[in-house]
């Protein structure tokens, strides 16, 4: 959640004087990204178990990340509920300079882990996915879409599924460069859900290689990612 938001949508912008002046692409800020399980060890981490959330989106201080210009072709949209993906969100900005929206969701996952693990079972087997409170542009501007999301049951967070869902037709023949953050068990099944849920919506993207990498290394990143992006780019 950087507030340090250029914005040709919403409410926030102080500073803007004129709405038809051109907007600069502004970055998202790593160091204003909570996420204080990045760095532990392997042995502190244990898989994840018992990360904490402010319950809200990534970072109660900030509001939901949105860069949005008339210019970029690609956007990043991602879901994090304890940081991780959202710090991995930045890199891959970093790199791509792409436009960015945070997904959050209408009714906060609880900052406690297991509460949260057993809503997430629950959503995911009775296929009732969370509704979202995020205002999403026409994304007709962009080729590519980086699709950022924790792996929750060994597939996509729930939000994200929930973002295809609604959102899944604007996505023909887009490029779809899925980035992921997880416990340690790598990507599961969530590219293939990916596929399944934008195809029984008809639409046809292309999926790159996905990017996967802990949620407690994400510190550790930036070679790694600099290589996907570069394969991904070409
Ligand atoms: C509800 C829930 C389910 C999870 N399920 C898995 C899983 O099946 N496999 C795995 O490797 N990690 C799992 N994790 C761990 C997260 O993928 C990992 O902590 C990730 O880095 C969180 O990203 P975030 O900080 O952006 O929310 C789960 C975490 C939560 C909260």
């Amino acid at each position: 959640c950087s507030p340090n938001n250029s914005q040709t949508t919403s409410s926030a912008s102080q500073t803007s004087t004129s709405e038809s002046s051109s907007i600069s692409q502004s970055a998202m800020d790593p160091n204003k990204i909570d996420a204080p399980q990045v760095g532990l060890s392997d042995e502190q981490w244990n898989r994840s178990l018992g990360t904490r959330s402010d319950g809200k989106d990534t970072n109660s201080k900030n509001a939901p990340t949105r860069i949005l210009t008339r210019d970029a072709d690609s956007i990043i949209i991602y879901f994090s509920r304890s940081g991780s993906t959202e710090l991995l969100a930045s890199k891959v900005q970093a790199l791509s300079k792409a436009d960015v929206i945070e997904l959050t969701v209408s009714e906060n996952y609880s900052p406690d882990y297991g509460q949260t693990v057993q809503r997430a079972n629950r959503e995911r087997e009775e296929e009732n996915n969370p509704t979202l409170n995020v205002d999403i542009p026409d994304l007709s501007q962009y080729k590519t879409v980086y699709l950022g999301y924790p792996i929750w049951g060994m597939t996509l967070a729930e939000p994200v599924a929930s973002f295809l869902e609604q959102y899944g037709k604007q996505l023909d023949g887009k490029t779809i460069a899925p980035f992921s953050t997880n416990g340690s068990y790598g990507l599961g099944s969530s590219v293939e859900r990916i596929q399944s849920i934008l195809q029984s919506q008809g639409s046809q993207v292309k999926i790159t290689d996905a990017y996967q990498i802990q949620g407690n290394r994400v510190n550790e990143a930036d070679s790694s990612l600099r290589q996907w992006f570069n394969t991904i780019s070409k």
